[in-house]
C-alpha cells in the first residue's frame, strides 16, 4: 500500500452528501480533508462527523477565526471536541488573539493565515499592505509563530523565504495549489504541486483542480502520483 500525499482536499460543497462522496473517493489518496466556512457554516459539527466517517484520516478545519481574544478563545473551544489537527485563524488578528487560541486547544495545531492566497500586490496595497505580498507573509509568519501557532498557511511561492525564517518545526500549509494547465479560478499566488512540495510545503490544500473534475477519486489519485514520482 502506497503512503497517503500531503494533501488537504477542500471539500467546499453545497450540501453534505456531495463532500461525504468527496471524501470517501479522495480518501485513500491524501492525508487530510479540510473543512471550511461553506460547510461548516451549514451544517456545524455534523459535517465533520459525515466527513470523517469511519477513517482515521485527519482534518483540517479552515475557520479562519479573526476576533478578539476572549472571543476566538471560545470559538476554539467550541469545536476542541471534534479533535481537528489543524485549526485556522487569521495572523492579522493579532499575538493576543493567536496566542488565546493556541490556549484554549492545546491539542489542536493552531494555523495561522498569513495573507489569502487570491490576494494579489494591488489587492494588498489597497488593503493599507504597503509592499510585496512576500514582506507581508514573512512578518506574519514571525508573530504567528511567535504567538504559539504551530503552521502556517501561505502560497507555494512564499514557502522556501518562511521556512528559512521558522526552520523545520512549523507546518506550512499552502493553498493556491494548480497541477499545470489548470485554471487559476480566482486564486493569485499559485504554483504546481510539485514547486510547492520542491519549495518545502507540508501540506498542499487544493479543492476545485480534485472535486471539479469528473472522477475526484482518479484526479486526487493523479496528483498524488505526480508528488511521488518526484520525490
Ligand atoms: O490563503 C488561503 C487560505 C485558505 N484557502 C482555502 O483553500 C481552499 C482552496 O481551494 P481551491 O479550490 O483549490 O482554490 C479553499 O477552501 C480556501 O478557502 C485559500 O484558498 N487561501
Amino acid at each position: 500500500m502506497t503512503a497517503a500525499a500531503p494533501i488537504a482536499v477542500a471539500l467546499d460543497a453545497p450540501n453534505l452528501e456531495t463532500a461525504a462522496r468527496w471524501a470517501s473517493l479522495v480518501t485513500p489518496h491524501v492525508s487530510t480533508l479540510k473543512v471550511g466556512l461553506e460547510l461548516y457554516l451549514k451544517y456545524g459539527p455534523d459535517a465533520v462527523a459525515s466527513i470523517r466517517g469511519a477513517s482515521r484520516i485527519q482534518v483540517f478545519l479552515d475557520l479562519k477565526l479573526h476576533d478578539i481574544p476572549n472571543t476566538v478563545a471560545g470559538a476554539a473551544r467550541s469545536v476542541a471536541r471534534l479533535k481537528p489537527a489543524y485549526l485556522t485563524v487569521h495572523a492579522q488578528g493579532g499575538a493576543d488573539m493567536i496566542k488565546a487560541a493556541v490556549e484554549a486547544v492545546p491539542q489542536t495545531k493552531i494555523t495561522a493565515v498569513t495573507v489569502l492566497t487570491s490576494l494579489g500586490e494591488g489587492d494588498l496595497a489597497a488593503t493599507g499592505l504597503a509592499g510585496p505580498a512576500s514582506d507581508a507573509v514573512r512578518r506574519l509568519a514571525a508573530l504567528a509563530v511567535g504567538a504559539g501557532a504551530r503552521a502556517l498557511v501561505c502560497s507555494p511561492q512564499e514557502v522556501a523565504a518562511v521556512r528559512a525564517e521558522i526552520g523545520t518545526e512549523i507546518d506550512l500549509i499552502t493553498p493556491g495549489v494548480r497541477p499545470k494547465g489548470a485554471k487559476a479560478d480566482d486564486q493569485t499566488r499559485i504554483s504546481t504541486p510539485e514547486e510547492a512540495l520542491a519549495a518545502g510545503a507540508d501540506l498542499l490544500v487544493i479543492g476545485r483542480p480534485i472535486t471539479g473534475a469528473a472522477d475526484p477519486g482518479a484526479a486526487a489519485a493523479a496528483i498524488a502520483a505526480g508528488l511521488r514520482h518526484r520525490a
